[in-house]
């Protein structure tokens, strides 16, 4: 299958090849397929000359296939069936996508609920083989993971260095501790930024130890790479012409669909690697990753292997590259630097503040506006909202023009799947059940009582992915953000906080970056975690 954009609207489409021919005249295909630092302005040329390894990668990973062989024969002769990578966005988020495409078990650890976290940890610790990825190596959700399943594998009578292995850049702080506690270390391409890295050993050691046919990626991406440097037939162009000129034109909103697609979660993938990459000064693309099409005037549809307004075909292993390619074109459309993320450190640093501030006392939650059942509401909420109906209704109204509402959800995301079934229930009778206890079925409810966009991000995820365009991107956002009370927490060995209080803290963290930008946020808190998302669900139901 080849690598190919085409358009099923006419206007973009024009607009699109206009944009590619001017960016072809100016030479720019063939110098981003060179490595030319130079094509996002100056401000952003020394941080580019350090960022643009993922261009080779296509080849250059192919040294890892040895190693990685290695590492899955060992992984056999363990008998390991569990295989948890322990990574926040980046560093995880791609090798998710790999191993759900080619059906490979994969566990993602990726959250700081208590709930989940205990679920993956109690799941075969004989069994399991952990990858901490972190190109940082010092990410705090990672910190935390690595210092749980330290002890549950000691717990076990496990040696841990026999079970853990660590993807990382040379020299960062976690791969000093790996050195030091005898864990098997990869090193990292560190001329690849986390966002692009899906062909680096952050996409490829856990793939590969799930299972998944890793070299035939690196094929089907050094299958494209040779058309990036053309001016014409040249599919990373075509969709970067297409996403930079259609936002350059007000569409900015980007509803990703791969309902029809092979491959499984690229748009979760792709919404971290444009939002993060676009969203700053002011200016970006809103990926809407599980949301319909509304068909406003600021939208455009891309369909992986799917009909869009912009369509893209071709295999995981080029799609990665080609819209890493588009991205950074985006990027030089829109003038923005597509290989920082200036904002996500805004929550981080307000976490910490709140975690040091409160020392052993309580998180500084507020008191609530109202409690409406199983619900607390805090935030501004006008005096004549009295219920949960109501204030939903009042966020949805507080949208702007060209604004979007974000739903984001400090829970645990597997919840649903844990509530009791019948024993004989079909898979439309559990899908039904499911959907009815998941925060996520929130986006489709209230979805449908606006013509806005509406996103759903599970937190602390999406700090690591929309959460840069939240802060930076345009103004316009409402924010509605669900957290829950923990009744059996989790302490992290060795840090003065338990898991629950650094999730919450991760919560009222992000909180306080939106209000101190001035949009309106509201935090519902869920004092029976199951009941109330049930009463959320049937609250968003009435109009
Ligand atoms: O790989 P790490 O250094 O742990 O970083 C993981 C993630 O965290 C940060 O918040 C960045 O915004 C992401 O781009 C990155 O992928």
């Amino acid at each position: 299958m080849e690598a190919s954009i085409t358009f099923g609207d006419d206007a973009l489409a024009a607009r699109a090849a206009e944009a590619a021919r001017e960016l072809a005249a100016a030479g720019v295909p063939e110098a981003l397929a060179a490595g030319d630092p130079t094509l996002w302005g100056p401000a952003a040329e020394s941080q580019a000359a350090d960022r643009l390894g993922w261009l080779d990668l296509p080849t250059t990973s192919r040294s890892l296939l040895p190693r990685l062989a290695e590492l899955a024969e060992r992984a056999r002769e363990q008998e390991v069936e569990h295989v948890v990578l322990a990574g926040m966005g980046g560093s995880s988020l791609a090798a998710e996508v790999i191993c759900a495409s080619a059906d490979v078990p994969l566990t993602v650890l990726d959250t700081t609920d208590p709930a989940q976290v205990r679920r993956v940890l109690a799941d075969r610790p004989e069994r399991t083989l952990v990858v901490l990825a972190s190109k940082s190596g010092t990410t705090v959700e990672t910190d935390a993971h690595r210092r749980l399943y330290e002890r549950a594998f000691r717990d076990a009578g496990i040696d841990p260095a026999t079970r853990i292995l660590v993807v990382t850049d040379p020299g960062s702080p976690l791969e000093q501790t790996g050195i030091e506690s005898g864990y098997t270390v990869v090193q990292a391409d560190p001329r690849v930024g986390g966002r692009y890295s899906a062909l680096s050993a952050f996409g490829l050691v856990p793939s590969a130890l799930a299972g998944a046919d890793v070299a035939r990626l690196l094929d089907e991406a050094a299958e494209v790479r040779p058309l990036l440097a053309l001016p014409e037939g040249n599919p990373g162009l075509e969709l970067g012409a297409a996403l930079g000129a259609a936002a350059l034109a007000g569409r900015d909103k980007l509803v990703l669909d791969a309902s029809l697609s092979a491959t499984t979660g690229l748009p979760d993938w792709i919404e971290q690697l444009v939002a993060e990459s676009t969203g700053k000064q002011g200016r970006g693309i809103l990926p809407v990753a599980g949301g319909e099409p509304t068909g406003v005037p600021d939208e455009i549809v891309a369909g992986i292997a799917t009909d869009g307004a912009v369509r893209a075909d071709g295999p995981l292993g080029a799609q990665f590259l080609v819209w890493e390619y588009a991205t950074a074109i985006a990027g030089r459309m829109l003038g923005v630097d597509p290989f920082d993320q200036p904002n996500v450190a805004e929550a981080k640093d307000g976490t910490a503040r709140i975690l040091a501030e409160a020392g052993e006392g309580p998180l500084p939650t507020g008191a609530p506006v109202l409690v409406d059942g199983p619900v607390e509401a805090y935030g501004d909420l006008p005096a004549d909202v009295k219920d949960l109906s109501g204030a939903l209704t009042w966020l949805l109204s507080a949208i702007p023009e060209r604004g979007y509402l974000a739903v984001t959800a400090f829970l645990d995301r597997e919840a649903a799947f844990e509530v009791p079934v019948p024993p004989d229930a079909s898979f439309e009778v559990l899908t039904d059940i499911w959907a009815a206890h998941d925060a996520a079925t929130l986006q489709g409810l209230l979805a449908v009582r606006t013509d806005r966009p509406v996103t759903f991000g599970w937190g602390p995820r999406y700090l690591h992915s929309t959460g840069q365009y939240h802060k930076g991107g345009p103004q316009d956002g409402v924010f509605l953000q669900i957290t829950g009370d923990v009744p059996d927490d989790l302490p992290v060995p060795g840090r003065p906080y338990t898991l629950g209080r650094l999730q919450l803290a991760q919560a009222l963290g992000d909180l306080d970056a939106l209000r101190g930008r001035g949009r309106p946020a509201v935090r519902l808190h869920l004092t029976d975690r199951e009941a109330g998302v049930r009463h959320l669900l049937a609250a968003a139901r009435e109009v």
